[in-house]
């Protein structure tokens, strides 16, 4: 299936100069996001996941279908103030922005292989945060999936030793 005619190119969203990727046509489309998440499911498969770990709030959206197929569990990254219970937190870059990220510290268990999900890689400064915060409760990051990969930010870069998969590269 040809994912990328599922997205729609939002041109000066959300300021002028962004290329907006939406996804919103993948999900309200069943086949298609059901092509695309078995696609992430199967990369979960070759990497080993045993948890899949993704940021709100577009990570939830295709990382919790992945981890209810696997029938693995799913650990949200939030932004702060919107976890519950005791968290560890890292600052990162946007695209368009600053911001910072928490996750439970009980989330993962040390040595957990954990899958890293989200829609798209833009400068990599989502991920890259994620990573750590996976990293440093002792989990192993087993591989990043994203929908969307965006070449010429050059997010990749931030991930420097770790296996990615993306199933649409702009
Ligand atoms: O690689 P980066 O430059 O970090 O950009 C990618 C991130 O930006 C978007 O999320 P956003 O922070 O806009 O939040 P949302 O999912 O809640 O819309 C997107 O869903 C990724 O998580
Ligand atoms: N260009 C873009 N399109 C959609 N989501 C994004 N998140 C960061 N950059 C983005």
């Amino acid at each position: 299936m040809d994912l990328k005619q599922f997205v729609t190119v939002v041109p000066d969203y959300p300021k002028k100069g962004i290329s907006f990727k939406d996804i919103t046509t993948i999900m309200d489309n069943g086949e298609a996001y059901k092509y695309a998440t078995d696609q992430i499911v199967e990369y979960a498969k070759e990497m080993g996941a045993e948890l899949i770990v993704g940021p709100e709030a577009r990570g939830f959206i295709i990382g919790c279908p992945v981890a209810y197929a696997l029938e693995i569990g799913f650990a949200p990254v939030r932004k702060p103030g919107k976890l519950p219970r005791e968290t560890i937190a890292v600052n990162y870059d946007l695209e368009y922005g600053v911001d910072q990220l928490t996750i439970h510290k009980d989330a993962i268990k040390p040595g957990q292989r954990v899958l890293i999900v989200d829609d798209l890689l833009a400068t990599g400064g989502t991920v890259g945060a994620t990573v750590e915060l996976v990293e440093k409760l002792g989990g192993v990051v087993a591989g990043c999936a994203f929908l969307i990969e965006l070449t010429y930010l050059d997010g990749r870069r931030k991930l420097e030793n770790h296996n990615i998969r993306s199933l649409m590269k702009y």
